[in-house]
């Protein structure tokens, strides 16, 4: 990967620019182009992206395509695919897509073809997965399987909950899935009051197997399981491991026959596509994972030979960038009007965030310009009731992507219909917004004074011009959510890319909880603690305080 400063980039000079120049031009008046819903949409199976409503015309989807052009983006995508170490702070390949790699071609790291290792795990994900959805695999009493519990935190919680959740009705009815993350014993006691240990098996997802959450919920589930079990031969038969280290779930007890495996080559929020993927293969059953994983593959195909223009996650990430670095934005919404996609804005938070949150580019210097957006949303309609007044007539600027699927799984009267009005309303009311002349006359027909109205009008104003992309598809089934997955994860990738900063590490995440392993054994005790600033020292000296009171 070529190591480029944006802003040095004549493209860049050339959108900065464009940006004064064109500061006033409005979305509602760049569609006086009536082509311009044909040319800024764009058709990947049964995907429709419209990104027509942007702060964009031709002369700035050309610049950011040569922006494109001029930081090497093609050669950085070429990297990722061929396994190069582009994750060079960890000195690791990145290769999620060969996890999904459906046409079975060779993909070489450091010499050595990945996909018999990668198709070996999937076979035996496959099996295991087809037991448990026939009531084959027992427990130690010998009753099926009725409850999943997975825990893992992070990339190995967030990718299976939200996948889970959104293609609940594909689920299994025979069985039930819970997940526990959070090392508050909360989350574990309140999942084992709900489950029976003689039909629960737990899934102790951890890439690294010591994640300090993890463990100890693991610990707990599996303390609670002997309780009842009494016998650790029992074990084997109710604790699978998802990870990479096999010393370290021998260690914990489970045999390695109950383990399944993947590799360093796949980074913690890529890896609903690796063994991190088994509760979804067992909550959905195995052929509906695998066209999750198809769909995803095509999604690489596209990204990876479609030329920038048609490109769809190379637009999205343009686009994107154009509206952080060149408007001004420093968040996106990610608002789904589909109530099974409720966790899809929480997995694109880590997706996002951990990977394109560093001020430091690739050559360790800190940069000067805005690189990844803070990701936020909840389901439409209830966001519309919580927050969209912020998006509409807040001081900040918040590019939207409204996602909704064209048939629902629950056709239930006309609630469809009604949500998709709100779809479709509300990307209409962002770009067109409200004139004062209109919300005069709109007063005015109410039979309002003329000083109410004059008191009034003011806050009843849109200025309207915010961006927002409309992402429709046909209907949330396993390939398509494994195609919109891959779009936005490339969507990352790309911006990274530009942005010239390390995608694919997450050292950020590490300084804190290296602190609260050092506070860990201060909290034990009488003693006052003195070895920190006032603030902490007063902080955990009146935790203390009040656990004794
Ligand atoms: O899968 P394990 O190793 O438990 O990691 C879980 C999570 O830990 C966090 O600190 C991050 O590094 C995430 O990227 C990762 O997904």
């Amino acid at each position: 990967m070529k190591n480029t400063n944006p802003t040095q980039t004549d493209a860049w000079k050339k959108l900065l620019r464009l940006a004064e120049k064109k500061k006033d031009q409005t979305i509602k008046a760049l569609f006086e182009d009536k082509l311009r819903f044909d040319k800024y949409s764009a058709r990947f199976e049964d995907i429709l992206v419209d990104y027509s409503k942007n702060r964009v015309d031709d002369e700035v989807i050309q610049t950011l395509f040569e922006l494109a052009t001029e930081t090497d983006l093609k050669e950085a995508i070429d990297s990722m695919f061929s396994g190069e170490h582009i994750n060079q702070t960890e000195d690791r390949a990145v290769l999620h897509t060969a996890l999904r790699n459906r046409s079975n071609t060779p993909v070489k790291v450091e010499g050595k073809d990945v996909m018999p290792d990668v198709n070996a795990v999937l076979a035996q994900m496959k099996e295991f997965s087809d037991k448990i959805n026939a009531g084959d695999w027992k427990g130690y009493t010998g009753k099926p399987i009725k409850s999943m519990v997975n825990i893992g935190i992070g990339g190995s919680d967030l990718g299976p909950v939200m996948v889970t959740e959104a293609l609940k009705s594909y689920q299994n009815e025979n069985l039930e899935i819970f997940f526990v993350s959070n090392v508050d014993g909360t989350h574990i006691a309140e999942t084992l009051k709900k489950v029976d240990p003689e039909t629960t098996l737990f899934f102790i997802a951890s890439k690294t197997f010591t994640t300090q959450e993890t463990m100890t919920n693991a610990h707990s589930a599996r303390s609670w399981f002997l309780e009842h079990a009494k016998d650790e031969a029992a074990i084997a038969k109710h604790f699978v491991a998802l990870s990479t280290n096999s010393e370290a779930v021998s260690a914990f007890g489970i045999d390695t026959k109950n383990m399944f495996a993947f590799w360093d080559w796949v980074g913690g929020r890529y890896s609903l596509w690796s063994a991190i993927g088994l509760p979804i293969a067992c909550t959905i059953g195995f052929d509906n994972y695998e066209k999750l994983l198809e769909g995803a593959h095509a999604m690489d195909k596209h990204f990876q030979s479609v030329d920038f223009d048609s490109n769809i996650p190379v637009i999205l990430a343009l686009i994107g960038l154009w509206n952080t670095n060149f408007l001004g934005a420093t968040s996106e919404a990610i608002l789904p009007y589909d109530q099974y996609m409720h966790r899809f804005a929480a997995y694109f938070q880590q997706g996002n965030m951990e990977s394109n949150g560093k001020y430091v580019s690739r050559n360790g210097e800190k940069v000067d310009y805005s690189t990844g957006p803070i990701i936020w949303g909840e389901p439409g309609t209830n966001g519309q009731h919580a927050f969209y007044q912020l998006i509409h007539q807040g001081t900040h600027l918040i590019p939207c992507d409204f996602i909704a699927p064209a048939i629902s799984h629950n056709p239930v009267g006309d609630h469809h219909p009604i949500l998709m009005s709100n779809f479709f309303a509300q990307t209409e009311a962002l770009m067109n917004g409200k004139s004062l002349d209109e919300v005069k006359a709109e007063l005015a027909k109410a039979g309002k004074s003329e000083a109410e109205i004059e008191k009034l009008a003011p806050h009843k104003v849109f200025e309207g011009n915010r961006p927002t992309n409309s992402i429709l598809v046909k209907k949330v089934d396993p390939f398509t959510l494994g195609a919109l997955l891959a779009m936005y994860e490339h969507k990352i990738f790309t911006q990274g890319a530009i942005w010239n900063i390390f995608s694919f590490d997450q050292w950020g995440v590490e300084l804190g909880k290296v602190l609260a392993k050092n506070i860990l054994p201060e909290l034990s005790g009488d003693d006052k603690v003195s070895t920190h600033d006032a603030s902490t020292n007063g902080l955990i000296n009146s935790y203390k305080a009040m656990r004794k009171g």
